[in-house]
């Protein structure tokens, strides 16, 4: 696979009568972010499950990391992708040291179960949360933090393993204006950063697409509208039809802001 990430060809999903994801063919290369934009119900998060090894497909084939999922022990691929989600902030047990919540995750567990971990790793894990903004808060509980303080330490936390493929999940929902656009520009910091692993963000905001993201994909009922570089995929015509909506999209520097027209 030389340089793809994540290879679906054909890639169903399907529970019952319902069809979740519908013969869908995508990849990611090693340099390459992409956003996964698409209303409630699209298929997003299960698009994430199959790249993240939590899920197979009913028909298609998923490679991550140029293993391929149904032959592979998921549980040696999982620590080399690094997940960020409201399931993964949900999982964190309160009483749970924000230092511990990233240094815990190089041990692939969640909740503390050493009494002591190599300082190695502790020192990583703090420089971490420093680049996110929280090392300040290393020593307080996690139940203690806003919800945007909680955010920035699970991308700590999935940093921590340093991993080949980093997968978001609506990074920024139920932040304030603040809290997303501090997200919004750690996250384009990181987009930027050569050295950073393949990243898949996925949102119903082109408000929250960080600057350096490079490719889009944009899901409707389980199907691709389209995908491709973001300048050329994210247009009013692709959007309003993802959406259905008519929408207008307006591009202010390297952002992107959408509402309906009236
Ligand atoms: N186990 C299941 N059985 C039946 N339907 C399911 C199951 N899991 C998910 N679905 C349905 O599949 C569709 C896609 O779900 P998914 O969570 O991938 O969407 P999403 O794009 O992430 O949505 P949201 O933006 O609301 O989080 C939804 O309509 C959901 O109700």
């Amino acid at each position: 696979m030389e340089d793809l990430v994540i290879r679906m060809d054909g890639v169903s999903v399907r529970r019952a009568a319902t069809t979740l994801l519908s013969d869908l063919d995508w990849s990611v290369e090693l340099d390459e972010r992409w956003v996964v934009l698409g209303p409630n119900g699209a298929g997003k998060t299960t698009l994430l499950k199959l790249a993240g090894a939590e899920l197979h497909p009913t028909t298609g084939t998923v490679d991550v990391l140029d293993e391929r999922m149904g032959r592979t022990n998921v549980f040696e691929l999982r620590p080399r992708i690094g997940l960020c989600s409201t399931a993964v902030t949900g999982r964190v047990p309160g009483d749970e040291l924000v230092r511990d919540v990233v240094v815990s995750a190089g041990y692939s567990v969640l909740g503390r179960w050493r009494e002591e971990y190599e300082s190695m790793d502790t020192d990583r894990a703090t420089e971490l949360l420093e680049a996110m903004g929280v090392g300040h808060l290393a020593d307080r509980t996690f139940a203690t933090l806003s919800e945007g303080e909680r955010k920035r330490t699970v991308l700590a936390r999935a940093m921590m393993t340093d991993p080949e493929l980093l997968l978001l999940d609506e990074p920024a929902a139920g932040l304030d204006l603040g809290g997303r656009e501090d997200l919004v520009s750690r996250l384009s910091t990181l987009a930027l950063d050569p050295d950073a692993p393949a990243m898949t963000l996925v949102t119903h905001h082109v408000e929250e697409i960080p600057p350096g993201f490079t490719h889009a994909l944009l899901l409707r009922e389980g199907g691709v509208v389209a995908r491709g570089m973001l300048d050329d995929v994210l247009t009013e015509d692709n959007l309003s039809k993802t959406f259905d909506q008519d929408l207008v999209l307006q591009r202010s520097g390297d952002r992107y802001f959408a509402r309906r027209r009236v």
